[in-house]
């Protein structure tokens, strides 16, 4: 078994070029012996820590946890689909480290850290996000998504975008990292029922309901990532009192109250371009609306956020909100009762959902991993 185990590996990794492997020892040595000093961070899937590889170069080095679903072929596979792609704001995989119970990744570092950490870390981060740095962070993650839903062929779908999925280099310029959860679709196929593995705030509500994966989930998961950039707030502020936690939510009715230039970072001290500040939220409320047909594609968002065509709100509808279902689930838990039916007919939209989805509400969240339900301190 344990050859079989081993000749997969090789003809896997004789199958894919361009990636380094690393030896554990030489990764042990990279990161003093994957001191806790070094350590950087921790997903889903395991921790990161910083190393210094043989050349000089800085890296950021992700060990997969034991407990990680992934196993030898998602860990290959996700090799395969991160080194076969480049672009300036993908994060470059170095290569990977497979040996015995071993399963590594070997990142490009990228200094500046991620977007929760910095912008909605609660002011523990010295950059100076000025609107040029956000709309410029805004597009580069428009582009990143762009090339992945429609240059990569066949195309590749995030599905876990997300704050602490976006990196700055020492320039700002954004990196989209982590595509753990990336799967390569056939060109053919509209869409891909999965388990659902994102995290509950940036979560499209088919992805949310019915496991149902497209390009469109990760245009909603954008569009909650564009207001938060532009608000400087996170998805959720379970500090705040229930009619304000939710930033979705908020958008929409200063939209609808024609205050949308209210929901803009205070901490820009008015310094911002209003009517593209606008411009912004607008196209997050278009992405986010629960009709997958509704939102635009990542090449249309991008070209709205260039202003190379102008954004269509005549149409627009209220955005899917899931936290409504979360609520309630929660409520369910702590009652014993069975309101997940009720506030699922509730949720925006929702007339299109029959019994047989909101039954697989419960299996779908039990599935989930809320990892990053962070609050802003202020
Ligand atoms: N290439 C990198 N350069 C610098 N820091 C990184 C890099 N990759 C990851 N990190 C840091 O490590 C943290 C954890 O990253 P990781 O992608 O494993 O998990 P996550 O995105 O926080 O959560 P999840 O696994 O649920 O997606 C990041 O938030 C970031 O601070």
């Amino acid at each position: 078994m344990l050859m079989l185990l081993r000749k997969m590996v090789e003809i896997y990794f004789s199958d894919i070029e361009n990636v380094n492997r690393y030896t554990y020892k030489e990764l042990k040595i990279a990161t003093e012996g994957f001191s806790p000093a070094n350590k950087i961070g921790e997903g889903g899937f395991g921790s990161v820590y910083k190393g210094k590889l043989r050349n000089d170069t800085l890296a950021a080095i992700k060990v997969l946890s034991a407990e990680s679903r992934q196993g030898v072929k998602e860990f290959l596979t996700e090799i395969k689909v991160i080194s076969s792609i480049e672009h300036e704001n993908l994060v470059k995989l170095y290569g990977c480290c497979v040996e015995g119970n071993h399963r590594i990744l070997v990142y490009e570092y990228h200094e500046n850290n991620s977007l929760a950490q910095t912008l909605l870390g609660g002011g523990h981060s010295s950059i100076q996000f000025s609107w040029d740095v956000r709309r410029n962070i805004c597009i580069g993650v428009a582009r990143g998504l762009a090339f992945l839903h429609d240059v990569v062929q066949p195309h590749i779908i995030h599905r876990d975008i997300k704050a602490s999925n976006i990196l700055l280099d020492k320039s700002l310029q954004p990196k989209i990292s982590d595509f753990g959860l990336a799967k390569l679709i056939a060109a053919n196929l509209t869409h891909i029922s999965t388990l659902v593995a994102g995290t509950a705030g940036y979560l499209a509500p088919e992805y949310a309901i019915r496991s149902q994966v497209t390009r469109k989930s990760d245009v909603y998961s954008f569009g909650v990532l564009l207001l938060e950039i532009v608000s400087g707030k996170c998805n959720t502020n379970r500090r705040l009192p229930v009619g304000e936690r939710y930033l979705l939510a908020n958008a929409w009715d200063l939209y609808e109250k024609g205050e949308t230039e209210s929901l803009v970072d205070v901490f820009l001290d008015g310094e911002f371009d209003v009517e593209e500040a606008i411009r912004f939220c607008k196209i997050g409320l278009l992405c986010t609306q629960d009709s997958l047909q509704l939102r635009p594609s990542m090449s249309e968002v991008l070209d709205m956020l260039i202003g190379e065509t102008d954004v269509n709100e005549e149409k627009m509808a209220k955005p899917g909100l899931v936290f409504e279902i979360i609520e309630a689930k929660e409520r369910r838990k702590q009652k014993g009762t069975a309101e997940v039916e009720n506030a699922s007919s509730s949720l925006v939209g929702s007339g299109r959902q029959d019994d047989s989805s909101l039954s697989g509400i419960a299996d779908s969240f039990a599935t989930m991993t809320f990892t990053s339900i962070y609050d802003r301190s202020n």
